[in-house]
């Protein structure tokens, strides 16, 4: 960061909002620099944190710093303002295009290791694992979420209703989850009276003890679990559910998140495959083992690995999986067109987006014949998925959500410092031998907790520290208080890990001054029940929840009340005093990529960026006393509510307005926003007459930009495009990169 200049960090990260930003970056500056504030860029693509994590590979040139590192370290400085947007969280098939595509590119990043063969291989393997899953968001999340929607986007869908698929009494769409041996009801949880160094070990059966991790530190105070979930009970789970589907002829498919769970997720997705298709997999697995088959990667992973077989080989097994789906049923598809089924990649079906997509659309997904159709949600863990049963059985007795009327949930997320799931990857373990799972404190050898668990069931460990959980009653106080909303601890007292937090946050409560609040604490599932009884009337909720809920809740409420979560405000403040300003609530949306590379038309709703980047520059104004920085960003909210006004948000089709005809009047509105106001006479001088020329221009830079739209366009790559060629599609107006330049100082 600059010595002196305040300075805004915008992340550069992947697929749109990668290519949204090659557009915006230059807007942002002109308005930023107007307040000698500095625009510096950070890139933690995925591409980019693989060179990094392999310097040692590279050609001195080719060499990226670990700016994701760097990133973190900033998390922890008062004076720190971060802009990130969302960026992918791989899956094995992902990073394997990924290093496909640096090789081709002539980066000699190693191949991935499939099979572990040499020490190297694990060592390379090891590497590769930090740029998997969900490696960025709980390394800048040093801070608890406030996710909403502002009141203009609210008023905006009032205006403008997005549709909602209609909901029948008659739906036979459910979700089905374990009722045993799964997370939920094998979680225990305690609350440390000391500071502990602890391990994780399994004493097996046969009298061996295995050191699964050799040291956690742990603080006073922190709440540690440890949770199993039985590969017997989730196969039988499995085998019940799709022979019910089958005999009720009603659609399956499979709601993980395998990118943000990325050690427990992948085996849970990968068990559903294989019994899927039992029978292929036994008459095949030896030649399965041999390839290295893995379809904890998905199915596409085994077609992958057949493809270098013989072609009689290869028919063969294809008939044997084809032959399966006789005696299964339906599978809900990710692709119908291309044949792409739920099963293909752990990372094309996400639950935070996936359900609330199908709950939008009436219960329904997509079959094979393209047509969508009641399904049954498989989500083996029961912890989260109940929320989704309780939604779906109030949209059956009620209908749908009606977005001119419903209320708003906002949400405060407990995430900060690696809170619960975020920080159990390394604490993960697929149970090699039958035994007693441990967590033992290394100085006193006392057992804390144990679990008694099989081979191969899954046994993890989470931990929250106290100071968070602190932060975060204090979050939900304050938005409580600047709100005027009440709000719901989602907190189910019958699981251990909430039953623990529910004692903190009440003692945390009374360091507040909480008079005239409603807040109260609820069962997950009751919590669900009131707030969608609330929302229906009309009446708004803050969702005070814990780390998985927060990521589905903050998808859910928004995808329900506002069509998408790229219209949210997503605020993390950092416990360090920084801000970490993120852009709306989802994620890097594969197939806005795929629309702009063959039709060059960006669908990418920007207004996530726009109001991330109001707060980031009113915090930076108020923290450094520029006046400047703040007048900048209450005209930019102003002219935030004007592009909603006007409904300039891009359209899904091509020939219409995208992405870059938004970020055209966004800059339009602000300038002009800058023009009117009366505060700061530089700034009126300075923006008028771009505001002049812009308007002057509107005519032509619409057309310039809908000119370019119809055809393919080469961007040079998928995840590390060539800057030059990403700059001259997403730029492709004359008119409007003229008219800006002649603003620069
Ligand atoms: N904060 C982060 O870093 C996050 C990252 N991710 C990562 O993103 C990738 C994709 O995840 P996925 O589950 O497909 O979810 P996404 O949120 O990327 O996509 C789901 C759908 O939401 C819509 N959407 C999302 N953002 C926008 C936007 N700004 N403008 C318009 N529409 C939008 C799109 O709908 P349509 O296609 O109908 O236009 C999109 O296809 C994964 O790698 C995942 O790990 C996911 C969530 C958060
Ligand atoms: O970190 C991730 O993988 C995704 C995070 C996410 O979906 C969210 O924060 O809403
Ligand atoms: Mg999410």
């Amino acid at each position: 960061m600059s010595a002196q200049k305040p300075t805004i960090i915008y992340t550069l990260t992947d697929e749109a909002p990668l290519l949204a930003t090659a557009a915006f970056l230059p807007v942002v500056r002109t308005f930023a620099e107007s307040a000698g504030i500095a625009v510096e860029t950070s890139d933690i693509s995925v591409a980019a944190r693989v060179l990094a994590e392999f310097s040692d590979y590279l050609d001195e040139d080719q060499r990226l710093p670990d700016n994701l590192a760097e990133l973190g370290r900033l998390t922890q400085l008062p004076e720190t303002n971060i802009l990130k947007l969302p960026n992918i969280s791989a899956s094995v098939p992902q990073l394997l295009t990924v290093i496909k595509e640096l090789q081709g590119k002539g980066y000699a990043v190693p191949d991935y290791p499939q099979d572990l063969k040499t020490d190297e291989d694990k060592e390379i393997r090891d590497r590769y694992s930090k740029c998997l899953g969900s490696a960025v968001n709980p390394v800048l999340r040093e801070g608890n979420s406030d996710r909403r929607a502002p009141k203009a986007v609210k008023e905006y869908v009032r205006k403008h209703p997005h549709s909602m698929g209609e909901w029948s009494m008659a739906s036979r769409s459910h979700v089905a989850h374990m009722k045993h041996g799964d997370f939920y009801h094998g979680e225990k949880s305690m609350t440390l009276d000391r500071a502990r160094d602890v391990k994780m070990e399994l004493v097996t059966d046969s009298g061996q003890t295995i050191v699964l991790k050799p040291k956690v530190s742990l603080g006073e105070g922190d709440v540690i679990d440890s949770m199993f979930m039985s590969k017997k009970a989730l196969v039988e789970f499995y085998e019940e559910q799709m022979e019910d589907a089958r005999k009720t002829g009603v659609m399956l498919s499979l709601h993980v998140k395998a990118t943000m769970m990325k050690v427990s997720h992948p085996i849970v997705f990968g068990h559903a495959v294989r019994v899927f298709y039992k029978e292929a997999f036994a008459k095949h697995q030896e030649l399965f083992d041999e390839l290295g088959v893995n379809v904890n990667n998905g199915l596409g992973d085994l077609y992958d690995k057949i493809e270098s077989l013989p072609s009689s080989q290869r028919d063969e097994i294809i008939k044997d999986l084809h032959d399966c789906h006789e005696h299964r049923p339906e599978l809900a598809m990710v692709d119908s067109a291309r044949g792409i089924s739920n099963f293909h990649s752990p990372s094309d079906v996400i639950v935070d987006a996936s359900m609330p997509a199908m709950i939008r659309s009436g219960g329904k997904m997509y079959g094979a014949d393209g047509r969508t159709k009641d399904t049954k949600a498989v989500m083996p863990e029961s912890t989260f998925a109940r929320i989704y049963q309780e939604i779906i059985n109030f949209c059956k007795t009620n209908g749908a959500f009606d977005p001119t009327t419903m209320g708003t949930v906002p949400n405060v997320g407990l995430m900060a410092q690696k809170a619960e799931e975020y920080g159990s990857h390394d604490k993960t373990f697929e149970v090699p031998e039958d035994g007693d799972a441990n967590i033992v404190d290394l100085e006193t050898g006392e057992v804390l907790l144990t679990q008694r668990v099989e081979a191969d069931d899954i046994w993890r460990m989470c931990t929250v520290k106290d100071a968070p959980i602190r932060d975060w009653v204090k979050l939900a106080v304050t938005r409580a208080r600047d709100s005027g909303m009440p709000v719901l601890f989602w907190l189910d007292r019958y699981r251990p890990h909430e039953n623990e937090l529910i004692k903190k946050v009440q003692t945390y409560l009374k360091d507040h001054d909480t008079t005239g609040l409603d807040i109260q604490i609820m069962s997950q599932v009751r919590s669900m029940r009131y707030t969608l009884e609330r929302a229906m009337r009309g009446l708004d909720t803050i969702a005070a929840t814990g780390n998985i809920l927060r990521d589905y809740l903050t998808d859910l409420f928004p995808i329900l009340e506002l069509g998408t979560s790229a219209k949210m405000l997503s605020i993390v403040p950092l416990m360090a005093g920084g801000g970490l300003y993120e852009t709306g609530a989802g994620g890097s949306a594969p197939k806005h990529v795929k629309q702009l590379v063959e039709e060059n038309h960006l669908r990418w709703d920007s207004l996530g960026e726009f109001l991330a980047l109001a707060v980031s520059l009113e915090d930076l104004g108020r923290k450094t006393g520029n006046k400047q920085a703040v007048i900048l960003a209450t005209a930019l909210d102003a002219a935030t509510g004007k592009l909603l006004e006007n409904n300039k948000n891009p359209s899904r089709r091509t020939g219409e307005l995208d992405n870059r005809g938004s970020q055209f009047y966004l800059a339009l509105y602000w300038a002009q926003e800058l023009a009117a106001q009366t505060e700061d006479e530089d700034l009126r001088a300075r923006f008028a007459p771009l505001a002049k020329a812009l308007a002057e221009n509107e005519e032509a830079i619409v057309r310039e930009l809908a000119e370019v739209q119809g055809s393919q366009v080469d961007i040079g790559g998928y995840y590390l495009p060539d800057s030059e060629k990403l700059a001259s599609v997403m730029r492709p107006s004359k008119t409007f990169n003229t008219t800006l330049e002649s603003a620069k100082a």
